[in-house]
């Protein structure tokens, strides 16, 4: 997979704060690539910066393979939509006035296309509703529509279930799942609902502080992850005898200690320990979760 994303060393400074310090990001095409951080760790900076809305400090980003001081920038970006902090909508209007709005303010020749929109994100029969009628989450739809107009391969979406009701944010995951899998469209979504992503991203990146901390494919996360038992045993020799025998996975931690992956029949485990004299000391089931693993990677919290 070739990136759609690259950010080399990004930093971006407000007066003598470090908003994004040496940020490396890798977004492959085809991702969807789960942004994560919590208030303040730089996420809609980094957005901000990508969208062209801002300049970086220092350092540099390619859309595209394109870096963003190559004048051809300005036309690679036409392949991004963004829908950054609250969507750009006319309250007033329907959803087909907003759509409207938005070819004639691009200069776009004809309506054409706008029924598919509608339709694509859910909002075809709104009719004559207006958007300050409109849920919450038929706003982050309409914004999404007005970021998807010129069929952009690159979404960049920025906290788009923040506040959204449980079926306003199944409504937005299946739009997004739908943009990328049929639409073949690379998306980045940024959040700090660590469940939801998980239910999405291909990949994950973790902002802390204005630096990636950790940038991680969903199957690697998952194996981070994964169901393992952790033992304690007298002769860890007689461990491993009895784990290739059964043909599990496992680590050996120390002298002592292993820890085995997948599912263990714990009975026979334990019967055949038994046989080569060896002693259980402990046994602890362990499954780290999304949530866990990310709170260790940022140290608990302890940067608060
Ligand atoms: N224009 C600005 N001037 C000064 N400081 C800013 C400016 N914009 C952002 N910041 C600061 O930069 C830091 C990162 O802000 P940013 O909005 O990127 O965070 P975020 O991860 O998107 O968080 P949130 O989820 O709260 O939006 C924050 O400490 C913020 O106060």
């Amino acid at each position: 997979m070739t990136d759609c994303l690259v950010t080399n060393e990004l930093c971006k400074s407000y007066r003598n704060f470090k908003a994004l310090h040496r940020l490396n990001m890798h977004i492959p095409k085809g991702a969807i690539y789960g942004f994560v951080g919590k208030n303040g760790a730089g996420k809609t900076t980094l957005i901000r910066q990508i969208c062209g809305l801002q300049n970086p400090t220092s350092g540099s980003y390619s859309l595209y393979g394109v870096k963003n001081t190559d004048p051809a920038i300005r036309k690679v970006r036409k392949r991004m939509g963004a829908v950054v902090e609250t969507p750009a909508i006319y309250q007033d209007m329907t959803a087909a006035e907003n759509l409207k709005m938005q070819y004639q303010l691009l200069g776009l020749p004809s309506f054409e296309g706008i029924p598919e929109l509608l339709e694509l994100v859910g909002l075809e029969k709104v009719g004559k509703k207006k958007a300050k009628d409109f849920s919450l989450g038929m706003r982050q739809r309409l914004g999404i529509a007005i970021a998807l107009y010129g069929n952009p391969d690159f979404l960049v979406l920025d906290e788009p279930i923040n506040g959204l009701d449980p079926q306003g944010i199944v409504e937005i995951r299946e739009l997004i799942l739908k943009l990328n899998q049929e639409y073949q469209i690379t998306v980045l979504i940024s959040s700090h609902i660590l469940d939801e992503l998980a239910k999405l991203a291909t990949h994950y990146g973790f902002i802390e502080g204005g630096t990636l901390i950790k940038e991680i494919s969903a199957r690697d996360l998952e194996a981070a992850c994964r169901k393992s038992i952790r033992l304690t045993v007298s002769d860890i020799r007689a461990l491993c005898r009895v784990l290739d025998r059964m043909k599990l996975e496992y680590r050996i931690d120390s002298e002592r200690k292993a820890e085995i992956y997948g599912e263990v029949g714990v009975t026979t485990l334990t019967m055949a320990l038994a046989q080569e004299k060896c002693e259980i000391f402990s046994m602890q089931e362990h499954e780290e979760s999304l949530e866990t693993y990310y709170m260790n990677l940022i140290g608990g919290g302890q940067h608060e």
